[in-house]
C-alpha cells in the first residue's frame, strides 16, 4: 500500500496544500486558500482602527482557515484515505510572530484585545520596528556582542526581538497579557499537535538563538530595557527543537479539523525559504536556492560558521542538518512589481493586456523582452521594501536613473526586474568574498516558475546557470518531506531529510544558460549599480532617510 505525506506551505497570501507519494515524491494533489483578512496595512478588521506606516498584519484565524480547507481538498482530490497518509508538516512566512495564552489562544481572539493592533501577527514585511533594531545594533554593537556577526552585522527590523520590544514599547498591557510570543510556524503546529515545541529554524534564524550559545545574555537585553531582561523566559523558550524531528502527533481536535488521522506524525516546523532546499535535492554546500516570489530569500549550505556581512544569518542545522545553513535576502521582488502594475502602468496596458489574453505582469513581460540590454538608459535600486541583504536596513528606498520624456512604461519594469538581478548578484558576490563558495545556482517559487524573460535575465546578470525547481509548490513539497521524516523509517517514511531529498527532491531538465552578449552590457551596468548602492546605502547620502523624517513629521 503507498504511504502519503501532505506539506503546507503559508506564503503572504495564501496558505498551499500538497500531497505527495512518498516513495516516488509525485504530487498527486495541491489545494490552495486565500487569506480571508489578506495582508492587514492599513485598518484592522473592524474597519475602523487605523494603522501606522510600514504596518503588515495577518489574522490568526485565516490559517486554521487554510487547514480547514485545504487538507480535506487534497484529500479528496488525490482519493487518498487519511490512514495512508503518514506525515505533515508545515512552512511559513518568516518572521511572523504573535502574542498568545499559554493555552495557545492568540491575543487577538480575545474580546478585549481584538481592535488592539499589537495583538495580531505581525507579518515578516512588517517594518514599523525599525527604531527598535536600530537601538538594539547600536547597543549589540557598543557591548561587542558576538551574535552580531552572525547575523550579518544588523539585525532586521523584520526579526523577532525588534518586534518583540515594539510591543514592549507600544503596548505594554499586551505584552504584560502575552503569556509567549511566537513564531507563526510554531503556532500552527502546535494547532495540530497540542503543544508549543519552537523549531531550531526559526529560533536560530530569526530570534537570534544559537545552538551552542543559547539566546544572548540577560545583560544585553537588560541593556536594551530592563523590562526585557528575562525575555526569553516569559516569553519565548529556551527548549528549541530541531529541524527533522517529530512535533508530536495529530490531536483527535487537529483531525477534526483537517480530516487526518489523530497521531499522524507532525514535523518540527519550518521557514518557507529553507524548506524549499532539500525539495530541489539540495543537501551539500556550494549551492544557493533562490526562493522567488513577494520577496527573494538566497539559502546556501557552507561546511564552516563564516561571518559575511549583510547575510540574514548563519545557523548550524538550519537548513539541512549537519550543515552551516546560510541565508540571505531581498525584501522586496514580486512586491516591485506588484507596486509598479498598481501604480504606474496606464489604462491601455491593461486593455491591450486584456485583449490579447494576456495578464499585465505577462504583457509588460513580453514589451521588456524585444528590448536589447541597456537600451532604455534605465537604472534602478532594488529598495522599493528597504534593503535586507546586504545593508540591513528597511529604511531605503526606489531609486529610478536615467528616465526621459521617451521612457516607456516596459522600460520601468524591464529596470525593476534588472534591478533585482543586480541585488542578487551583490548578494552572491558577498558569500563569494567571504569564504563561502556558491558554484550552482537554482531558483524556485512563483516568480522561478512564470517568468522565464526574468531568469534569463537573472543568468545574465550573476553569469551563471540557474536550475528550476521541478515543483511549481517547492516549499509545500519540502514541508511534505519533512513530515515523512517525522514519520521515519518505520512508518513508511524516511529517516532523514537527506534521504527524502535523494528521491522526493528534483529539478526541470531545461536550465538558463547565460547569453555572452547580455552578460558582458551588464557587466557594465552592474558597476554603476554597485556605486549607487554605496551612495546611497552606505550613509554617504542619506537622502532617503531625510525624505522618511520629512514624511512622518508631516503625518
Ligand atoms: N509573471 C510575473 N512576473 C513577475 N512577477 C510576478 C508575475 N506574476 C506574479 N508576480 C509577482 O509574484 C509575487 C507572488 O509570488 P508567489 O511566489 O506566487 O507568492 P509568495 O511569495 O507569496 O509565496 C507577487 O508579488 C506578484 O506581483
Ligand atoms: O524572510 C523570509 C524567509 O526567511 C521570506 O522573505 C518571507 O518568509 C516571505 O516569503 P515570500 O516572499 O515567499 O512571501
Amino acid at each position: 500500500m503507498g504511504k502519503y505525506t501532505i506539506g503546507v506551505d503559508y506564503g503572504s497570501l495564501s496558505g498551499r496544500a500538497v500531497l505527495v507519494e512518498v516513495e516516488s515524491g509525485k504530487e498527486l494533489a495541491t489545494a490552495v486558500k486565500e487569506y480571508t483578512h489578506g495582508v492587514m496595512d492599513v485598518f484592522l478588521p473592524d474597519g475602523q482602527t487605523k494603522l501606522e506606516n510600514d504596518w503588515a498584519l495577518q489574522h490568526p484565524n485565516d490559517y486554521l482557515e487554510v487547514l480547514q480547507i485545504t487538507i480535506p481538498q487534497v484529500l479528496k482530490e488525490s482519493g487518498v484515505s487519511a490512514v495512508d497518509v503518514i506525515g505533515v508538516a508545515i512552512d511559513f512566512t518568516a518572521c511572523t510572530v504573535l502574542p498568545i495564552k499559554d493555552d495557545g489562544t492568540p491575543l487577538c481572539m480575545m474580546d478585549q484585545f481584538s481592535n488592539h493592533p499589537h495583538s495580531y501577527v505581525k507579518l515578516w514585511k512588517h517594518h514599523a520596528a525599525q527604531d527598535e533594531a536600530n537601538r538594539l545594533n547600536e547597543i549589540a554593537e557598543e557591548r561587542g556582542e558576538d551574535f552580531l556577526k552572525r547575523y550579518g552585522g544588523k539585525i532586521s527590523s523584520e526579526w523577532m526581538i525588534p518586534k518583540v520590544w515594539q510591543i514592549l514599547n507600544e503596548a505594554p498591557e499586551i505584552y504584560e497579557a502575552a503569556d509567549q510570543i511566537v513564531e507563526a510556524t510554531d503556532w500552527v503546529t502546535s494547532q495540530l499537535t497540542g503543544e508549543i515545541r519552537r523549531s531550531s529554524c526559526t529560533a536560530g534564524y530569526k530570534a537570534i538563538w544559537h545552538k551552542q550559545d543559547g539566546y544572548p545574555s540577560k545583560g544585553f537585553f537588560k541593556a536594551l530595557d530592563p523590562r526585557l531582561e528575562n525575555v526569553v523566559e516569559e516569553k519565548l523558550t529556551n527548549e528549541i527543537f530541531s529541524i527533522g524531528l517529530k512535533a508530536g502527533e495529530i490531536t483527535e481536535k487537529a483531525a477534526e479539523l483537517t480530516g487526518l488521522n489523530p497521531g499522524t506524525a507532525v514535523g518540527i516546523a519550518n521557514v518557507d525559504a529553507h524548506v524549499s532546499v532539500p525539495a530541489v535535492g539540495i543537501t551539500e554546500p556550494g549551492k544557493l536556492l533562490m526562493i522567488m516570489g513577494t520577496s527573494t530569500c538566497h539559502v546556501l549550505l557552507g561546511e564552516e560558521e563564516k561571518i559575511v556581512p549583510g547575510m540574514c544569518g548563519v545557523v548550524e542545522d538550519g537548513v539541512i542538518p549537519g550543515y552551516m545553513g546560510y541565508e540571505a535576502g531581498q525584501s522586496c521582488v514580486g512586491d516591485h512589481f506588484e507596486w509598479f502594475i498598481d501604480n504606474c502602468v496606464p489604462a491601455s496596458y491593461y486593455q491591450e493586456a486584456e485583449e490579447s489574453n494576456m495578464n499585465i505582469h505577462e504583457l509588460l513581460t513580453e514589451k521588456a523582452s524585444r528590448l536589447q540590454v541597456g537600451e532604455s538608459g534605465l537604472l534602478a535600486l532594488d529598495w522599493w521594501n528597504g534593503n535586507r541583504s546586504t545593508l540591513v536596513d528597511a529604511d531605503l528606498t526606489g531609486v529610478l536613473i536615467g528616465a526621459t520624456l521617451l521612457t516607456k512604461t516596459e522600460e520601468i519594469y524591464r529596470a525593476l526586474i534588472e534591478a533585482t538581478a543586480y541585488g542578487t548578484r551583490m548578494i552572491i558576490e558577498a558569500f563569494r568574498n567571504n569564504g563561502v563558495p556558491v558554484n550552482e545556482v537554482y531558483a524556485c517559487g512563483g516568480i522561478a516558475e512564470k517568468n522565464s524573460f526574468m531568469m534569463q535575465i537573472y543568468s545574465d546578470v550573476i553569469n551563471m546557470e540557474i536550475k528550476i525547481s521541478e515543483s511549481s509548490q517547492t516549499p509545500a513539497l519540502g514541508s511534505a518531506m519533512f513530515g515523512a521524516v517525522a514519520a521515519g523509517k518505520d512508518r513508511g517514511g524516511y529517516d532523514s531529510i537527506t534521504d527524502a531529498a535523494k528521491v522526493m527532491g528534483r529539478v526541470k531538465d531545461d536550465t538558463y544558460m547565460p547569453i555572452n552578449d547580455n552578460a558582458k552590457v551588464y557587466e557594465q551596468l552592474y558597476a554603476e549599480y554597485e556605486k549607487l548602492y554605496d551612495y546611497f546605502g552606505r550613509g554617504e547620502n542619506n537622502v532617503m532617510k531625510t525624505l522618511k523624517n520629512i514624511k512622518k513629521n508631516m503625518l
